[in-house]
């Protein structure tokens, strides 16, 4: 199976405003290996979303390179499958087209894709929904048709850039456990933006504390509760657990001070 490696990453912004260029990206090093859930934190505008762009092969980095199996990604590709916050299904078709959508331009044969749709739908527990219509679905509901279309293409790796944060406190924790279940399940390599702590260290098995001006990656942690939610199912108690709740101060105290640092007053308390 194929690794990810992101080799001394720097993306630059052409800016009026910051001096003509904006440092989003400053020689990022990061490998990913099959069955990673890794985890992006960090106050805003430290380049998450860049770093994702680069990955997807949205955006071609400045300097350095992003290889998946030891290739060059050079644009998006089906290897790759995104999941975005809101806005990106199909509002005129149901759910099980939605699903099919990226195997139909692939010219997958209908039966074939309907099967495969089909199963991608079960796995994120929508298999009764196949007819229903994205609005009228809850926001919940249409994050999961997001997963499943993300899969049907079977990539190595999904991107998702804080696909939970439109959610309300209760749809969020039951995503959560539901992208743990598809993770352990298919063993794909994640990479997952969050500007949640609480949400990063419960999901990832390895979580990178990222720094703005220039954004970098100044913190990796290697975690386990998520394989320790797998065993138990209680999110609850590993979320109260004295280990978890002591993660997740240092990592505030490492975000805070960042905010702090960008005189931003008004730290957003999402932990
Ligand atoms: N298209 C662009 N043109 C110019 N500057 C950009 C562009 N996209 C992002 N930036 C700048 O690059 C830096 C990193 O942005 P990015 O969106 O990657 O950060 P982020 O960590 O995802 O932020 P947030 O948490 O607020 O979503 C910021 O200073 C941002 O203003």
């Amino acid at each position: 199976m194929a690794n990810l490696s992101i080799r001394n990453v720097s993306v630059t912004y052409p800016s009026q405003m910051m001096g003509g260029a904006v440092t989003a990206l400053k020689d990022v090093n990061l490998e990913i290996a099959p069955g990673d859930f890794v985890v992006a934190l960090g106050a805003s505008g430290c380049g998450k979303t860049t770093l994702l762009s680069v990955i997807a092969g949205f955006l071609t980095p400045t300097e350095g390179e992003v290889l998946l199996g030891g290739d060059p990604v050079i644009g998006p590709g089906a290897d790759r499958g995104v999941v975005f916050q809101k806005h990106a299904l199909l509002p005129w078709l149901n759910v099980i087209d939605n699903t099919e959508f990226g195997l139909k331009l692939r010219g997958v044969p209908k039966n074939k894709r309907f099967e495969i749709a089909a199963r991608n739908l079960e796995l994120v527990g929508l298999k009764d929904f196949h007819k229903h219509m994205i609005y009228q679905l809850s926001g919940g509901m249409q994050q999961r048709v997001g997963i499943a279309r993300a899969l049907t293409c079977d990539p190595a790796m999904l991107l998702m850039d804080e696909p939970m944060a439109a959610l309300d406190a209760l749809s969020r924790e039951t995503i959560q456990e539901l992208l743990l279940d598809v993770w352990q399940h298919t063993h794909k390599m994640l990479f997952f933006i969050t500007h949640s702590v609480e949400e990063a260290l419960f999901l990832g098995t390895k979580l990178i504390v990222m720094s703005p001006r220039p954004g970098r990656v100044t913190n990796t942690y290697e975690l386990d509760f998520n394989r320790r939610f797998l065993k138990d199912r209680n999110a609850r108690a590993i979320k109260s657990s004295p280990d978890f709740i002591q993660m997740r101060e240092t990592v505030l105290d490492i975000i805070y001070g960042d905010e702090r640092a960008a005189g931003d007053p008004e730290f957003h308390q999402n932990a």
